[in-house]
């Protein structure tokens, strides 16, 4: 079953057609618009993008987060986006979620721009798993992964048979089923954080944005989330923003690696495309104690403790 060409007119086939890129401008209130996107070569393999952010500069306050941040996901295309503690990265996830306003530049879904959609096209739009969810109820597992569904359903509308479908099919990826029925207010963090994974499956939007999702998994599972997601972008097209910590877990599995740093995206790391050498350099940009290794192809890290 392929959800997404379920006839509840699901993101990724409304993303495709309707708007083009070209037709993008009059939604951008950026009143240049190759000044601020002019890194995105949009017509590179056909694919479509569905996230573009363009000169993104951010603020607390008086403390200055992010500093004319460019970058994009385009659809089939998982990307990681790492950098160390307090570096903006959950910021910028929920800037493009429209949590926070960006004080410069701007960002597109799908060539909309967030700021000209409300919170439920936005839920169309994008799945945004949080480092931290606030979710505290005695509900059954399966009654939260439905929970993905909300922005797909019209006011009183309940789940439809195919929602519930690809909520157990969702279970089922992440090895979870034997916890439909299961209190989520009794399961481990690592478990719970697999069913809000689920629950974003489930909601069907074309790109995730997920922060720290194996913050609470175990090796196995963090390995086989990344091949969970993996197998979605390939077979079903998503694209994803990962905020990831490990650069092993980032470089097995994610087509591009965004590394940050000082407010801006310092190396960007393309799978299949960099070089070792390259790699490495990137890498040590953030992480200064990393060593790149090749082996028949595959990269591997290591890490020198004393510099
Ligand atoms: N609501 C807020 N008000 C003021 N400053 C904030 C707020 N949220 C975050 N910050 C600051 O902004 C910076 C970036 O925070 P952010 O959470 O985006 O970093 P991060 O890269 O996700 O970090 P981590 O890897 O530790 O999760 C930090 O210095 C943090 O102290």
């Amino acid at each position: 079953m392929h959800f997404r060409r379920n006839s509840d007119g699901f993101s990724r086939l409304c993303c495709k057609g309707v708007l083009g890129y070209r037709d993008t401008d009059q939604y951008l209130n950026i009143p240049d618009r190759s000044a601020v996107f002019s890194h995105i070569d949009d017509k590179k393999e056909g694919l479509a993008i569905l996230l573009e952010v363009g000169s993104l500069t951010f603020a607390y306050g008086k403390r200055n987060v992010l500093n004319g941040i460019n970058l994009e996901v385009k659809e089939g295309n998982l990307c990681a986006l790492l950098g160390e503690n307090g570096s903006g990265k959950s910021t910028l996830l929920r800037i493009i979620c429209g949590m926070e306003i960006a004080e410069k530049g701007g960002v597109l879904l799908s060539g909309k721009n967030i700021q000209d959609l409300s919170a439920k096209e936005r839920a169309r739009l994008t799945a945004y798993l949080p480092q931290r969810f606030g979710v505290y109820f005695d509900t059954a597992v399966l009654d939260i992964v439905l929970m993905g569904a909300n922005p797909n359903l019209k006011f009183g509308q309940t789940p439809t048979k195919a929602h519930v479908c690809r909520a157990y099919e969702a279970l089922d990826y992440l090895h979870i089923s034997h916890l439909a029925e299961a209190n989520y207010m009794y399961l481990s963090e690592g478990e719970k954080q697999m069913v809000m994974i689920a629950r974003c499956i489930v909601q069907g939007a074309p790109l995730l944005l997920f922060d720290e999702p194996d913050s609470s998994l175990d090796v196995n599972n963090r390995y086989h989330m990344m091949q969970v997601l993996r197998r979605l972008a390939d077979e079903e097209k998503l694209g994803a923003l990962l905020v990831l910590h490990d650069p092993q877990l980032a470089l097995a599995y994610c087509d591009k690696v965004y590394l940050l740093k000082g407010g801006k995206i310092c190396a960007e790391i393309e799978k299949g495309v960099s070089s070792a050498d390259t790699v490495e350099k990137g890498l040590r940009q953030v992480f200064s104690g990393i060593k790149v290794y090749e082996n028949e192809g595959e990269l591997f890290l290591g890490y020198r403790r004393s510099l």
